[in-house]
C-alpha cells in the first residue's frame, strides 16, 4: 500500500506544480488518467523514487524514502515513457543485468518472463535490430523482475499491436495480486475489464479515486446510441458526438445527453469507462470526488 502525504512537486525549469493532499493506493490495478499535462507522469516518477517531493512524504508499506530508499526501490518496477535501452546489448544479457541490478532473479525466472511477453524467439538478437513493440515488452517485462511489490507503467500499451495489447492487460491482470500496480493510459477501454481503481488528475491535482464501477455512476450525463437520418443528425450538437458511422442514407450515433433522449430514435446505453472520462472532463468545474 502507497500512502502519499500533502505531496508537492514543482517541475524545475515550468511552472507545473504537483500537489497530492492525501491518497491511499492499494494493491490491483488503478488507471491514473487525465489530460496531456495533467501531471501523471510526475506522478509516476515521483512514485518510483527518480523524482523526490519538494515536500509532504510518500510511504511504501510503512517504509520512507529518506530511511528506507535502497529497500523501497528493490520492490518497484518501472517503465517510463520513452525508456531507452542498452541497444548493442542482447535481450537475453540485458534482462541479467537488470536482474542483478535488482539483487537476482529467481531460478527460471527470466526465461518465464521472456515466453510471457513472447521474447523467446529474440533472446539473442541484440536490441538495436528489434522493432518497438518487441523492445516495449522487454521494457515491461523487466519490470516484473525479482517479483516488486509496486509496479508503475507510464502508457504500457504503446507501441504494442493489437495481440500484444491485449496479452499484456491480461498477465497484469493475472499478476496484480498482492501488488500495487499504477498505469497511466489514455485507452480507457482497453484496462476497463482488468483493472479496479481509476485515480483521474487534472492540472497536477487528484479529482477522483476510487473503483472503477463508482467511476461511471452518479454522472451528469448519459450515454444514448441510435440510427437517426441526415435531418435529425444535423440537429445534434457537435461536441455531444461521442462516434458517428454513415449506415447509407442514415447515421449511426452514440452521444452525451441528459436523461431525455436527444430523439425518439435513441436508446441509453451503458456508459464505459472511457464515456465517464469524457462527461468528467466536461463537468471539470464541478467539485470532484476525491477519496
Ligand atoms: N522535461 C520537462 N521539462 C519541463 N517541463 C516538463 C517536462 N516534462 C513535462 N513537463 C511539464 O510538466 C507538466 C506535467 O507533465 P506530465 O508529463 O507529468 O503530464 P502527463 O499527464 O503525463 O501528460 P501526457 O498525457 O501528455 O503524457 C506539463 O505542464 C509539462 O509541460
Amino acid at each position: 500500500m502507497l500512502e502519499l502525504h500533502k505531496v508537492q512537486w514543482r517541475r524545475g525549469g515550468s511552472d507545473f506544480r504537483l500537489f497530492v493532499p492525501r491518497l491511499v493506493l492499494k494493491p490491483g490495478i488503478t488507471l491514473l488518467v487525465g489530460r496531456n499535462g495533467a501531471g501523471k507522469s510526475s506522478l509516476l516518477q515521483l512514485l518510483a523514487t527518480a523524482q523526490f517531493p519538494t515536500e509532504g512524504e510518500i510511504r511504501y508499506d510503512g517504509l520512507t524514502v529518506d530511511r528506507d530508499l535502497p529497500s523501497i526501490r528493490s520492490q518497484i518496477g518501472f517503465v517510463p515513457t520513452g525508456i531507452e535501452l542498452y541497444e548493442q546489448m542482447k535481450t537475453v544479457k540485458l534482462l541479467h543485468y537488470l536482474a542483478e541490478l535488482k539483487g537476482g532473479a529467481a531460478q527460471g525466472e527470466l526465461e518465464q518472463l521472456m515466453e510471457a511477453f513472447h521474447l523467446t524467439a529474440y533472446r539473442t538478437s541484440k536490441i538495436k535490430t528489434l522493432a518497438q513493440g518487441v523492445r516495449q515488452r522487454i521494457a515491461l517485462a523487466q519490470a516484473w523482475i525479482a517479483s516488486p511489490a509496486y509496479i508503475f507503467l507510464d502508457e504500457p500499451l504503446n507501441a504494442l499491436d493489437s495481440l500484444e495489447r491485449l496479452h499484456f492487460t491480461r498477465f497484469a491482470a493475472s499478476h496484480s495480486r498482492g501488488r500495487t500496480i499504477i498505469i497511466s493510459t489514455h485507452e480507457l477501454n482497453e484496462w476497463e475489464a482488468w483493472a479496479d481503481r481509476v485515480l483521474w488528475v487534472d492540472e497536477g491535482k487528484p479529482q477522483y479515486h476510487g473503483t472503477i464501477r463508482e467511476w461511471s455512476e452518479g454522472l451528469s450525463l448519459s450515454v444514448w446510441s441510435g440510427t437517426i437520418d441526415a435531418d435529425t443528425y444535423r440537429l445534434l450538437d457537435p461536441a455531444r458526438i461521442l462516434t458517428v458511422r454513415p449506415e447509407g442514407d442514415s447515421f449511426q450515433v452514440r452521444i452525451l445527453g441528459s436523461e431525455v433522449p436527444p430523439s425518439p430514435q435513441f436508446e441509453k446505453q451503458p456508459v464505459t469507462t472511457e464515456d465517464a472520462y469524457y462527461i468528467r472532463c466536461r463537468s471539470i468545474t464541478q467539485p470532484g470526488n476525491v477519496r
